[in-house]
């Protein structure tokens, strides 16, 4: 499945006159090729989202210019980059751990990038403070980063890549640093200073959560390669690999239409409401699937099949049955549900999905 669904994805691409991130990555390390296409408009916040290893940081990188492209392009603005140093790209990063100068005040953190950019001292600190103001940071100007929260930092770190006025805004895994409690509150306040760029926002994270709440478009990548761009919306209720399918929370399967019959590459067939003909993914949600120790005699469930207990996890509120069997799959029921059924790990059970919970699309 490495198939580009181009098909779903926002034709935003660059603007009329060429504004806007118009880039073909490609960078060659020894094993691992990276060749990725990332257009955006200006104002869009686009996030590259991927598991482990598959290359974000990488794309990042080639896009401030710290690591060099071995093919492709790079053009923001209509002007190309690919051999413009990083220090004279209009490029702002926020690294994942802020990289804030230690002995800095926030203020003279802040300060730095339009200094290094030309401007007096007096005029950079006046952007400074201009910039801290505007994150609600002004209390905090003489602090030096060891004295700020992890969200206070963050928000320095924002405003020293933003005072530059860039026209391309790096983040990378900007929540990562944060815990859980501050990271909810840190990720509201991003998403609408992101709302407020007026310039390409692209953010790297391997968070689905941030990915959807703070990008209006995303660009999986797997392996070097995009295997699927669109608006979170689309790429959670169309998930096209097993790794986006995860992401999501489905059970994904492959197979071919035949009306409402789709019978899987490897497995069973399943029922569907969809009527559809030819390659196909079926997608439905754990919580689809009702669990039987005895074959139900009275479902109206046409997706009946056979399976054994593989492994139990709490899931929320939930406990999550991960399934082999006829079909394998990911179940949720309730605790109190888990215990009547007994279930236990090698426990033999029926699954049961009903044809209208299921959501089938084209290959
Ligand atoms: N300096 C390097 N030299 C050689 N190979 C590298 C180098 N940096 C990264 N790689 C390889 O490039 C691939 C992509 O790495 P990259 O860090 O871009 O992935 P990632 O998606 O950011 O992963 P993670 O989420 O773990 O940070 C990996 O296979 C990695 O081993």
């Amino acid at each position: 499945m490495t198939d580009v669904d181009r098909t779903t994805a926002d034709p935003a691409a660059t603007g009329a006159r060429g504004e806007g991130l118009d880039a073909r990555l490609v960078v060659d390390r020894g094993s691992f090729r990276l060749d990725v296409t990332l257009t955006a408009a200006p104002g869009d916040v686009v996030a590259v989202l991927g598991p482990n290893g598959a290359g974000k940081t990488t794309a990042l990188r080639a896009l401030a210019g710290l690591v060099p492209l071995d093919d492709g392009h790079l053009r923001l603005d209509g002007a190309t980059l690919d051999r413009t140093p990083p220090e004279s790209r209009p490029v702002g990063v926020v690294f994942q751990d802020y990289l804030l100068f230690p002995h800095l005040s926030a203020l003279d953190n802040v300060a730095f990038g339009p200094r290094c950019r030309g401007a007096s001292k007096a005029e950079a600190r006046a952007i400074a403070a201009a910039w801290l103001e505007r994150m609600n940071l002004a209390e905090h100007a003489g602090a030096k980063p060891r004295r700020l929260s992890g969200g206070q930092a963050q928000r320095v770190a924002l405003a020293r890549a933003l005072a530059t006025r860039p026209r391309l805004l790096l983040l990378d895994e900007p929540l990562a640093a944060l815990d859980a409690r501050t990271r909810l509150d840190v990720r509201a306040r991003l998403r609408r200073h992101l709302d407020g760029f007026e310039a390409v926002a692209v953010l790297v994270t391997h968070d689905p959560l941030d990915a959807m709440v703070l990008a209006d478009r995303l660009v999986v990548i797997e392996h070097g390669r995009v295997v699927q761009e669109g608006s979170p919306a689309e790429i959670a209720r169309r998930p096209r690999t097993d790794y986006i399918a995860q992401l999501v929370g489905l059970n994904l399967y492959q197979g071919r239409a035949d009306g409402h019959t789709v019978r899987l590459d490897a497995g069973p067939a399943i029922t569907t409401t969809e009527e559809l003909s030819g390659p196909v993914f079926v997608a439905f949600p754990p919580g689809a699937v009702t669990l039987y120790r005895d074959r139900p005699s009275g479902s109206s469930a046409r997706n009946l099949w056979r399976c054994e207990i593989a492994g139990l996890e709490s899931h929320g509120d939930q406990i999550r049955a991960d399934l082999t069997g006829e079909l394998p799959l990911a179940a949720d029921l309730t605790t109190v549900a888990a215990a009547e059924l007994g279930l236990h790990p090698g426990a033999s059970v029926w699954a049961t999905v009903k044809a209208a919970q299921t959501h089938a699309y084209p290959a």
